[in-house]
């Protein structure tokens, strides 16, 4: 069973305006409203993709109650602790011509319930998974990855950790199965500017050295590049699809490379999957649907396909063939 974490959820609340002049009333043409916060992102696709799961974390307010029921209706489970003051963040998602993002910083969580989220975390069998993903709200340690991991770290669950900065090099001394940085949260920690795949593997293998088992890192519309806990080195592309929105993308890549090996596939086709389900969420309004995911994937392994036989290597095998019709390349994350 996977369990994800979402210590500070969100009303992601999605306007699409055709002007943003500051100072003034700018007008939105549409509006959407989702259940937002990286892990319950992880767990919507998951869902999607009929990966058993759990979605975990602290939820308060009216908002709060706008996040629990559409999870509910959208069939996922949920075990959320209540706060019992103050409102689920919303997180303003300026779409269009326009990408701007205005996250909010959520309510005072005090820790009683966070021992209360541990206790429940404490019930969880060994062999699962935790996905811990997301900014940590401010008032609370900026170390709570590290603690999760040091408290949990003897019950045999298996750790998946996508967070920014010292938040995840705090985490690597507990040697997660799995990270997910993207290009410029590696370039950041390590001082440097790696944009394609090629590029991020020497920054992939040292997160490896350090402790990080999988070390996947996506590269926005250049693809991804993984060290896997084997210290195999694997790239791949991103399938040609034209930018809707970012929000998303990068959970949709941890959800799809978990799903891929809840399959049984080698990390190879993991990371294929993932990459078509970050690009799938790109192109989507909201998160993809898992009809989209297919479709990217296959597109992608016809890309592959298509430069391992120019390149005369084996080709790549794909899982179905129903590729539609794909434009531009184009992403990035959110
Ligand atoms: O403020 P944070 O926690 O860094 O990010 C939260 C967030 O932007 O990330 C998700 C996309 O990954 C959104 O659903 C959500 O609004």
């Amino acid at each position: 069973m996977i369990y994800t974490v979402t210590f500070n959820p969100s009303v992601d609340y999605v306007m699409h305006p055709t002007t943003l002049d500051m100072g003034y009333t700018n007008r939105s043409t549409a509006e959407e409203f989702y259940a937002g916060g990286n892990g319950i992102n992880v767990s919507t696709i998951l869902t999607e993709l009929d990966v058993d799961n759990v979605a975990m974390g602290l939820i308060g307010g009216f908002t709060g109650e706008f996040v629990l029921d559409t999870l509910q209706a959208q069939g996922i489970n949920t075990n959320f602790v209540r706060l019992d003051k103050g409102n689920t963040r919303i997180n303003v998602k300026l779409n269009g011509i326009i990408m701007t993002i205005i996250n909010g910083m959520g309510p005072n969580i005090p820790i009683a319930k966070v021992d209360e989220l541990f206790r429940r975390i404490d019930r969880i069998q060994a062999g699962s998974t935790l996905v811990l993903t997301g900014s940590i709200p401010s008032c609370l340690p900026d170390d709570m990855y590290d603690i999760m991991m040091s408290r949990f770290g003897d019950r045999g669950i298996r750790f998946v950790v996508d967070a920014p900065g010292d938040l995840l090099m705090n985490a690597l001394a507990a040697k997660p199965f799995f990270i997910k940085p993207n290009n410029h949260e590696v370039g950041r920690i390590f001082g440097a500017n790696p944009e394609t795949p090629e590029e991020v593997l020497p920054y992939a293998r040292l997160l490896h050295e350090k402790g990080a088992q999988n070390v996947l890192v996506s590269c926005g519309g250049y693809g991804a590049a993984l060290v896997d806990e084997y210290g195999q080195e694997h790239t791949t592309k991103c399938p040609p699809c034209r930018l809707v929105n970012a929000t998303g993308a990068g959970d949709s890549m941890v959800a799809g490379f978990l799903a891929a090996l809840d399959r049984g596939w080698d990390y190879g086709d993991a990371l294929n999957y993932a990459s078509a389900c970050g690009s799938a969420t790109a192109a989507s309004n909201g998160l993809a649907n898992r009809e989209t995911i297919e479709r990217f994937y296959n597109s992608l392994v016809h890309l592959l396909e298509d430069e391992a036989s120019k390149a005369g290597q084996d080709p790549v095998e794909p899982v179905a063939h129903d590729a539609g019709d794909v434009e531009n390349a184009s992403d990035s994350e959110d």
